[in-house]
């Protein structure tokens, strides 16, 4: 296990996982636009992408959302990697209404490398990983190896773990 309270200064690459999710607006055209952002950023190359699902709101009654991962390779810093998915978000008029509540677009950091990071404002892994279904996944659809640092379990094994309603998680389209 490798706990790190920050890391200050990327001098190489780190391997990162992003969720992606959305439900107002034009979901998909969004999500597929995040991505671009995403990838069009100097310091990430996109390694992979997920498929796109449609998924049961967990939360507060709203619509279904469309989920799915990224996984990257960045010079970025957990928390410089924070900043430049807030202000993506921004960009497509996400605004922090209710928790859990209905949103444009919502990006989450979900693993760093192998690293446990324990800051005021970014937790990583991401602490509803594990039972959250619309990350585990798609996400599972192209890291199915990397290990949650803190069980120590794959994400394949944390997504055979899940209790979830197959109904409410449809693969649409690749992305
Ligand atoms: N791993 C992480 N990825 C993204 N944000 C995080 C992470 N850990 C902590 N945060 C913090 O969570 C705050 C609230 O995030 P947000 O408004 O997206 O919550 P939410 O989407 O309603 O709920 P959830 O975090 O359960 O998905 C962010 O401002 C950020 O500082
Ligand atoms: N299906 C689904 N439900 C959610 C989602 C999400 O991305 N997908 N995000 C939430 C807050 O981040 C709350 N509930």
């Amino acid at each position: 296990m490798s706990i790190a309270t920050e890391v200050k200064h990327c001098t190489r690459k780190y391997k990162s996982a992003i969720a992606l999710g959305s439900n107002l607006g034009k979901s998909k055209d969004t999500l597929q636009k995040a991505v671009d952002f995403i990838q069009s950023a100097p310091q990430i190359d996109l390694i992979r992408c997920s498929s796109w699902y449609r998924t049961k709101p967990i939360g507060p009654s709203q619509p279904d959302y469309i989920n799915g991962c990224v996984t990257i390779n960045t010079f970025f810093t957990p928390s410089q990697l924070l900043s430049f998915l807030g202000e993506i978000e921004l960009q497509f008029g996400r605004e922090r209404k209710e928790k859990w509540g209905a949103r444009t677009l919502d990006l989450d950091i979900i693993l760093y490398d192998n690293l446990i990071i324990d800051l005021p404002n970014l937790k990583i892994p991401h602490i509803l990983m594990r039972e959250r279904a619309f990350v585990l996944i798609p996400l599972a659809e192209i890291a199915s190896n990397w290990l949650d640092p803190v069980t120590m379990l794959t994400v394949e094994d944390l997504k055979n773990n899940l209790n979830y309603n197959k109904d409410d998680i449809i693969k649409i389209s690749s992305c």
